[in-house]
């Protein structure tokens, strides 16, 4: 039988290609469906299409909860805000995932121990996880429509709760990141990452008050007051091996996107470095001190959040530093996994201190890794001596 289809295939060769062996080679790819498959179809087409609209949802969900007059802030254990709009941003992102992906794991900041506890916060939550749906109802089928119920809604906040890990397919999640920059009205992102066998692969960062335009100049005013009207509101994202983008945030379809690319500075001097508003997440005094060995003279740009990954990577400015204070705090993945992946993509390189890669399949944390730093791949050699140096001096 195998001989008599292979006979028959090579008649049927001979009969639609008869002259040419170069032709007949070239158009015997037509008998290989799969190929032509991969051709057309991009990987983890389907990962980011879910995952931008899955943030863009949520970014609209925080957005409406600092419109409003109560954000249902609590204190957690570790005495960080948390806020209504933190765990409806999550349990639409999770809910989302699960609907395209039921398979995959998710890690997240948050889950649902507060509003099982609480019936008032808990119908804040659902109040808003109710209205908040994409203007577009194709976009929003592709992200499961609206949760149910609230149990529902519980459900997927808890199903936050992978260990993490270095085999498979599992999603990084923090609802709202900088949820202190957040309350006071300043850069916050909503962030989400596919890491596969624990690399991040995709990754989706939902800024809505940084600006539109890629090209506009970073100044100390972005930290502060960032009040989301006019000409603001991101969606940065990327995927390994093909690209860092950027794209207005809207409120149905996702809008066009615009390829983005760290700046190439051929003097590190030049260089703008952004770090932390809270001086308790990274060490305002050790990042001065790097800056002015390498000679840089700008002032630094204080933003929360991971808007600072999105902001160097669409060249707005050039190094994320975030030197640690105490050796024991160990960096939560969802704190990273995205906005390593577009600083990647978009020519950058991210490893800790001391010049480790991170390592995003160990866990909830990185715990391997001590601090973090960013910036050109070409540059961060020089940036991580520096860093290593002013390191070492205090040991
Ligand atoms: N001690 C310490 N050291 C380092 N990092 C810490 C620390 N405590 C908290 N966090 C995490 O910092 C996240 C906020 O991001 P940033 O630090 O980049 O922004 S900022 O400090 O608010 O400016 C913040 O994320 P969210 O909780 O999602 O806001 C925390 O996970
Ligand atoms: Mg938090
Ligand atoms: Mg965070
Ligand atoms: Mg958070």
């Amino acid at each position: 039988f195998v001989s008599r289809s292979a006979a028959r295939l090579s008649q049927l060769k001979q009969h639609f290609y008869p002259s040419s062996p170069a032709i007949l080679h070239r158009r015997s790819i037509s008998f290989t469906p799969a190929a032509n498959r991969s051709i057309a179809t991009m990987a983890y087409d389907k990962e980011l299409e879910v995952a931008l609209l899955a943030v863009q949802r949520a970014t609209l969900l925080t957005k409406s909860v600092f419109s409003s007059h109560s954000k249902g802030t609590l204190t957690k254990s570790d005495a960080s805000p948390v806020t209504i709009g933190d765990f409806g941003a999550q349990a639409l992102i999770i809910s989302s995932i699960k609907h395209a992906f039921p398979e995959d794991e998710v890690v997240g900041e948050e889950d649902a121990d507060d509003l099982r506890k609480d019936a008032s916060l808990r119908e804040l939550v659902w109040g808003l996880v109710q209205s908040a749906k994409l203007e577009d109802s194709a976009a929003e089928d592709k992200i499961g429509g609206p949760i149910p119920s609230t149990d529902a809604m519980l459900d997927a906040l808890d199903q936050g709760n992978s260990a993490g890990g270095r085999k498979g397919r599992i999603w990084a999640l923090d609802p709202i990141d900088g949820t202190k920059g957040f309350l006071r009205g300043g850069q916050y992102a909503v962030c989400l990452a596919l890491m596969v066998d624990g690399v991040p692969t995709v990754g989706v960062l939902g800024c809505p008050n940084l600006p539109i335009d890629d090209k506009a100049p970073l100044d100390a005013s972005i930290g502060a007051d960032a009040d989301s009207g006019e000409g603001k509101g991101v969606l940065f994202s990327a995927v390994k091996g093909q690209g860092a983008t950027s794209r207005p945030l809207g409120k149905g379809a996702l809008q066009p996107s615009n390829p983005i690319s760290m700046k190439s500075i051929s003097n590190i001097s030049e260089a703008t470095f952004c770090e932390s508003v809270e001086s308790g997440h990274s060490n305002h005094g050790d990042q001065a001190a790097i800056a002015s060995k390498l000679g840089i003279t700008k002032p630094s740009v204080r933003m929360d959040s991971q808007a600072k990954y999105a902001s160097i990577a669409r060249g707005a400015g050039d190094l994320y530093l975030r030197l640690p204070f105490a050796k024991k705090y160990e960096e939560k993945i969802w704190d990273h996994a995205a906005g390593v992946v577009i600083v990647q993509e978009a020519g950058g390189e991210v490893t800790d201190a001391w010049g480790k890669p991170l390592d995003f399949g160990i866990g909830r944390t990185l715990k391997e890794n001590n601090g973090v730093v960013g910036a050109p791949k070409a540059l961060l050699p020089q940036v991580l001596e520096v860093v290593k140096e002013v390191l070492s001096a205090k040991e």
